[in-house]
């Protein structure tokens, strides 16, 4: 039986939830609360929540709830990321946070439009599905992956999409890192417009 997920954002398919650490990007070492939804089409070969991209195996599960969840606890800052959070309409979740003052950071690819009231959009664009181009003005941090050399042409483009005041990371793909890692370093001090994100919850040992 498909979902059938209500248009109005008051229930979305939850595959975890999660407080932690952010690890990756601007807000690198910020307590937050991860809301991970389940459902993603875009296929990158190399993603690393794979569980995540069957919408059906997740539960339909109440914003109300998802929300006063993500209240008790101290870090009042909540990720919302996948799978691909974007197919579903985020207008309704987001007010919960916010009325809570609960800031709403997002994880997306920009596949899907932008919904939603954010306090922080990271923008990581993906060749297998590129974004819409109408999210990237508002991307307050691009991220983009790099899988190998031909990576640094895509996030330049990228670049040149964003508003002038987006942050700009090259996060090495993890599988990849031993011979990207050294690529991004010397690409960084060329080009110091960008800066360098690692998965650092990954060398913590924390979700
Ligand atoms: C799992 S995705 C979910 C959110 C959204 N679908 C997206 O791709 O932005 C969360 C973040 O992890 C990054 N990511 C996924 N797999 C990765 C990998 N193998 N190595 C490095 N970063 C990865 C994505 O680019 C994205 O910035
Ligand atoms: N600690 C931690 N930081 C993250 N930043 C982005 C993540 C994600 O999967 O979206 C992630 C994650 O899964 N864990
Ligand atoms: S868009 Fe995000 S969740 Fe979807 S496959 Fe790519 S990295 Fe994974
Ligand atoms: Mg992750």
């Amino acid at each position: 039986m498909a979902h059938h997920i209500p248009e109005d954002g008051t229930l979305l398919p939850l595959m975890e939830e999660f407080y932690t650490i952010q690890g990756e990007g601007y807000n690198t070492g910020k307590a937050a609360y991860f809301i991970r939804l389940g459902g993603c089409d875009v296929g990158c070969h190399w993603c690393d929540v794979k569980e995540s991209w069957d919408a059906e195996l997740h539960p339909l599960t109440s914003s109300d709830d998802i929300a006063a969840k993500a209240d008790t606890f101290p870090g009042k800052a909540v990720v919302v990321t996948g799978g691909e959070p974007l197919i579903y309409n985020l207008d309704y979740l987001t007010k919960q946070l916010q009325d809570r003052g609960i800031l709403t950071f997002i994880e997306t690819s920009g596949a899907y439009p932008l919904s939603g009231s954010w306090d922080w959009i990271c923008l990581s664009p993906k060749k297998f599905k590129a974004p819409r181009p109408d999210i990237t003005p508002f991307a307050n941090e691009l991220k983009v992956i790099v899988f190998n050399k031909s990576d640094f042409e895509w996030a330049e483009k990228y670049a040149e999409m964003v508003g002038p005041n987006c942050k700009l990371y090259l996060q090495p793909e993890w599988s990849k890192a031993s011979t990207v890692t050294p690529l991004i370093i010397e690409y960084v001090m060329a080009n110091p417009k960008w800066e360098i994100s690692l998965q650092t919850h990954k060398f913590l040992n924390i979700p």
